[in-house]
């Protein structure tokens, strides 16, 4: 299991951002989209980046831990987004039309079977997995299956032509893994990590902290990331790793949506702290460890909008940003095309006519 991540070329960023400087617009004016329009480039090793083949990949599991009642909803809900997911009638379907992102879902682990369907990569490493509270969610063996299995998933998706990727997740319980794993991997108090998932009151949150303390607590001294992974995480959340991994790996631009996403690529970047620099974080979700996610992780987010659905719901909102950026890029002129004096009061030659 190695993923050869390439650093990013920094003298090609800097002759992106000369070519956006050259652009009829104040210095810096484009704010965040110039980051978004250098990195895309820098990834794709072009001057003119773009956006090809959007592929949304949702990965579902369920959570032994879930049986200690850490979320509102029971884990049947799990299957039941599942087919929601392939009838089309979920967030994430409509962002996805909307947006011509392709869909697939991927079982990584959900504890029910499905009928063949073309949206469905079914590959379950186990009908979810075991109580956290009691011992190892996962055997690491059952993690580098699903490292590989996420990358192998990537592969595919890449080799038909997929230039950049939404990771996306469904499970209950997982909000609670996700914290588990940013509390061991950041060293923050579980109460910073861990917030209402699908809509716990007070009461439920204050439980969920005490049981998120008693599996801290159950696998303490357990610090190595793929242990870590195999003792809280989850089977989506492993396989996202690999995905992340393998994304990077390909030189695939990679759309990082909420909570869950974001604690498996930090998970990715204990692995390898190269695959950041191939993505771009859509949103901060109103989950509430997310914000101190993010800044663990050095990112900037796009929006915020105050969701905590995930299912790359996120992601598929900031696809036309990215895609916005990219054009920018390509089709705005540049002072000398437009005539424009720029901020040095050098006239372009009169194209435009100035006298
Ligand atoms: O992405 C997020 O930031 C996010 C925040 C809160 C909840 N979720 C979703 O809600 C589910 C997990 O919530 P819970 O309460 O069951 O742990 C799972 O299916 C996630 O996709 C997702
Ligand atoms: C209904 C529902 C939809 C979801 N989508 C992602 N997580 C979810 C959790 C629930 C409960």
């Amino acid at each position: 299991m190695h993923f050869d991540i390439a650093p990013l070329d920094a003298e090609l960023g800097r002759a992106l951002q000369h070519k956006l400087d050259r652009k009829t617009k104040p210095l810096g004016s484009l704010g965040m989209l110039e980051t978004v329009a250098q990195k895309v480039g820098q990834i794709q090793q072009r001057m003119d980046p773009a956006i090809a083949f959007p592929a949304m990949l949702i990965f579902a599991a369920d959570h032994g831990l879930a049986r200690a009642g850490v979320s509102p909803y029971p884990s049947e809900v799990t299957a039941q987004m599942v087919q929601n997911f392939l009838a089309g009638g979920a967030a994430i379907s409509v962002l996805c039309r909307a947006h011509g992102m392709s869909l697939r879902i991927i079982n990584a682990g959900v504890n029910a079977s499905f009928a063949p369907h073309a949206l469905l990569i079914d590959c379950p490493l186990a009908r979810g997995t075991a109580n956290s509270l009691e011992g190892p969610a996962m055997s690491l063996g059952q993690v580098y299956i699903a490292i590989e299995t996420g990358a192998a998933v990537l592969g595919e998706r890449a080799q038909l032509g997929a230039t950049l990727v939404g990771l996306g997740e469904m499970g209950i319980g997982n909000t609670s893994a996700a914290a588990l794993l940013m509390a061991r991997l950041t060293g923050e108090p579980i109460e910073r990590c861990a917030g209402r998932g699908t809509g716990l009151d007070d009461a439920g949150l204050a439980r969920k902290v005490t049981i998120l303390q008693q599996v801290l607590d159950k696998h303490a001294g357990v610090t190595e990331p793929l242990d870590v992974l195999a003792a809280m995480g989850g089977f989506e959340i492993a396989m996202m790793v690999g995905a992340y991994l393998a994304a990077a790996a390909r030189r695939v631009v990679i759309l990082v949506d909420g909570f869950i996403a974001s604690a498996a690529l930090l998970v990715a970047s204990r692995i390898n702290p190269a695959v950041l620099d191939y993505c771009v974080f859509s949103h901060c979700s109103d989950e509430a460890g997310h914000a101190l996610l993010l800044q663990h992780l050095g990112a900037q987010p796009l929006l915020r909008l105050d969701l905590r659905l995930g299912e790359g719901s996120g992601a598929a909102l900031a696809l036309p940003l990215v895609q916005a950026a990219c054009k920018l890029l390509n089709e705005m002129a540049s002072f000398d095309e437009a005539g424009v004096s720029d901020s040095d009061g050098n006239d372009a030659g009169g194209k435009a006519g100035g006298a």
